[in-house]
């Protein structure tokens, strides 16, 4: 039975004692059978049945659940690397968006691509993300928006789960904007997604959540309404991108449908937090994307005081975050959105599990769950992101075997 000895600091992350409290153990070991966390504990209380030839040694370092991603656009064509030039220089997401920029433009590099490009290119940020210590990845659709290459890009995200050594988490985001081709008769497109796509993602078991756009430029709250409660009729759990840009009652929304998280957030009422605090709806704080579009960050500090778990994402995506740097967004989110370390820590692991609804099978290290760790080099959480820098994550496991 294979065990981790030596770990100077173990954040096991356990669910309970709200967003700053991580439940460490000092030099600790872990153990496990298979693919599944058997004993946690001080290496001096473990069991004698454990010191066996398969011993891997964490050389006194800081070892943590594998992290989870739980907001990505891992998928996608192309490139758009002119619309962050014209956005540093001062023209606006939007600007770009409403001048046929914007996600239409990976809709069609999208569209052009072919399955297995998607699939190739999508499996090297896997691997580069496995070098991060990242274990579980969420990955949306939404750069299709036909019911072919909403289809099409959903069929890499089950090949990415049978084939690569990581947790892969489906979203249909079908509701992602408006395709050129409807852009005269919206209401068409949304029959489209509530009559064709829904359906067709369920019935296939290709996604596990509908995620959508909410916002007076992409889905009104009423068409959001529409699109989340068809889509929980079929059996996928609502996820919303709310209040990015305006403050238009996303947050409210995602507590009314129940949905399992809302994401960005950086524009959310005062009545938004209290809903969502209310229904249990898990915040995701995406700093890179707030970061590239030269948006004020999210106050997460607002959030958690009030009761919301906060998780912290990459938003990996072409356009408004275009690094898949989970690590880095851990740092942003402690300068800019005002946590802790170990605040931060706690919502890469096991609030970023709940986000997807897998906090029973990952985001902690406890018996019984998948054996996904980090070896992180740093004696703590302060000095990890304290001391931000590329390869601190020397070796990780998922499922028991090395990923990295
Ligand atoms: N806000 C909407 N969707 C993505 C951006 C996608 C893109 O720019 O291509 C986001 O989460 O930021
Ligand atoms: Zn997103």
């Amino acid at each position: 039975m294979p065990v981790l000895t030596n770990i100077g600091f173990l954040a096991t992350c356990k669910e309970e004692g709200g967003q700053g409290e991580i439940h460490p153990i000092k030099n600790a070991a872990v153990a496990w059978e298979d693919d599944t966390i058997s004993w946690v504990g001080r290496e001096a209380d473990l069991p004698s049945q454990y010191y066996n030839e398969d011993v891997f040694d964490a050389d006194g370092k800081m070892v943590v659940p594998g992290l989870v991603d739980c907001h990505t656009h891992l998928a996608f064509g192309g490139w758009r690397p002119d619309e962050f030039a014209m956005r540093v220089q001062g023209k606006s997401y939007l600007d770009i968006a409403n001048a046929g920029g914007g996600i239409l433009s990976t809709v069609k590099e999208t569209r052009r691509a072919t399955e297995d490009e998607l699939y190739k290119k999508a499996s090297g940020f896997l691997k580069e993300m496995a070098e991060l210590g990242v274990t579980t990845v969420e990955c949306k659709s939404g750069y299709g928006l036909s019911v072919e290459d909403e289809l099409k890009t959903l069929r890499v995200y089950k090949r990415l789960a049978e084939d690569q050594p990581m947790h892969i988490v489906p979203t249909f985001l079908g509701a992602h904007t408006i395709p050129p081709e409807y852009k005269d008769d919206r209401q068409a497109y949304i029959d489209l997604v509530i009559e064709d796509m829904i359906p067709e993602v369920a019935e296939r078991e290709l996604a596990e959540f509908c995620d959508i756009f909410t916002e007076e430029s992409a889905f009104n709250i009423e068409e959001s309404r529409r699109i989340l409660t068809a889509a929980k009729a079929a059996g996928l759990t609502p996820k919303l991108h709310a209040d990015q840009l305006t403050s238009c009652g996303g947050a409210e929304l995602a507590a009314e449908v129940g949905a399992a998280s809302a994401d960005h957030l950086e524009k959310i009422s005062d009545e938004g937090i209290a809903a969502m605090a209310k229904a249990g709806v898990v915040g995701v704080t995406l700093p890179l994307a707030s970061l590239y579009t030269q948006e004020d960050p999210l106050n997460c500090r607002k959030l958690v005081d009030r009761g919301v778990e906060v998780a912290v994402a990459t938003d990996f995506n072409p356009g408004s975050a275009p690094s898949y740097d989970l690590p880095l967004a851990m740092m942003l989110t402690c300068n800019q959105g005002r946590l802790s370390p170990t605040e931060v820590l706690k919502g890469t692991t096991i609030y970023a599990a709940k986000a997807i609804k897998r906090e029973r099978k990952v985001g902690s290290i406890e018996k019984g769950k998948s054996a996904d760790f980090a070896i992180i080099d740093a004696p703590d959480p302060d000095f990890w992101m304290y001391h931000y820098k590329g390869a601190q994550c020397l070796r990780s496991f998922r499922k028991g075997r090395k990923l990295f």
